[in-house]
């Protein structure tokens, strides 16, 4: 569904990914792991879009993606949860869920906004009790609940999550990987990229370890997870789980 191969992409003269491939299939959970630098948010952003890539290839549904814009991509299927939430803050949880629908459909007929809105209510029950409520006094694990279900009044087939638990509680956190769990057992394919090792591997099937704008590792979750080197250098463990 998602395949990358050889990206090269950065900031100027730094390079930031130096020859990134990976692939998802559609239905799967996959985490995108590594240490502060490793490049995880620059994967995203050139999945999405809003970063420009110099060389490689980025093909979703079997289409390139690199001459499109981030607007294109998401009506083909891409939802995104950007990295720090990017809420509108003044505005009330409804006005942002619509707001996230106009934005990511252009023209949207009103009366499938509702529909939408209604099921993305019954998903959050809390967001439909705040619907009233500026988006800048939710909690941390609310305004996260609204970064969630603002990508999915878009209907997406694939979510990408760039470091979703950033500012969460160790509850909220699980409580955030179970909707992403319960997400995919409804079809969507979810990419996460979060420092949340150990947390992201027990609920993702496969996972991707980055350091440095490289991919160092890469296999199912339990295989990464009991990897000696791999704990100890990556996951932050030390000794057996
Ligand atoms: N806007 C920018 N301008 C210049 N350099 C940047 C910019 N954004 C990121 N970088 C650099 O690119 C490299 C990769 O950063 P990136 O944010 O992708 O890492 P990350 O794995 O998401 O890290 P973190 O977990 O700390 O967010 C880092 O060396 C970082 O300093």
């Amino acid at each position: 569904m998602l395949k990358v191969t050889d990206l090269h992409a950065g900031y100027g003269a730094i390079k930031a990914l130096k020859g990134v491939s990976l692939s998802v299939e559609a239905g799967e959970f996959v985490a995108i792991l590594g240490p502060n630098g490793a490049g995880k948010s620059t994967l995203m952003k050139a999945v999405l879009g809003v970063l420009k890539f110099s060389t490689g290839s980025i093909r979703f549904k079997g289409e390139e993606l690199a001459s499109t814009t981030t607007v294109e991509r998401i009506r083909r299927g891409l939802g995104v949860i950007p990295e720090g939430r990017q809420l509108f803050a003044e505005m009330s949880v409804r006005e942002n869920l619509v707001l996230g629908a106009y934005a990511q459909l252009g023209v949207t007929i009103p009366s499938s906004i509702e529909e939408k809105m209604a099921e993305v209510f019954d998903l959050f029950p809390r967001l439909r009790e705040r619907r009233q409520q500026a988006a800048g006094t939710l909690s941390g694990g609310e305004a996260q609940m609204l970064a969630i279900a603002r990508a999915l009044m878009a209907s997406p087939t694939m979510l990408i999550c760039d470091e979703p638990s950033v500012g969460l509680s160790p509850k909220f956190v699980r409580d955030l990987l179970a909707i992403l769990q319960s997400l995919r057992g409804r079809g969507i394919t979810i990419v996460l990229a979060d420092q949340n090792a150990i947390a992201s591997l027990r609920v993702a099937d496969r996972g991707y370890i980055l350091d440095t704008g490289k991919v160092v590792a890469t296999g199912y979750s339990k295989a990464l997870m009991e990897d000696p080197a791999l704990r100890a250098a990556y996951l932050g463990i030390q000794g057996t789980l």
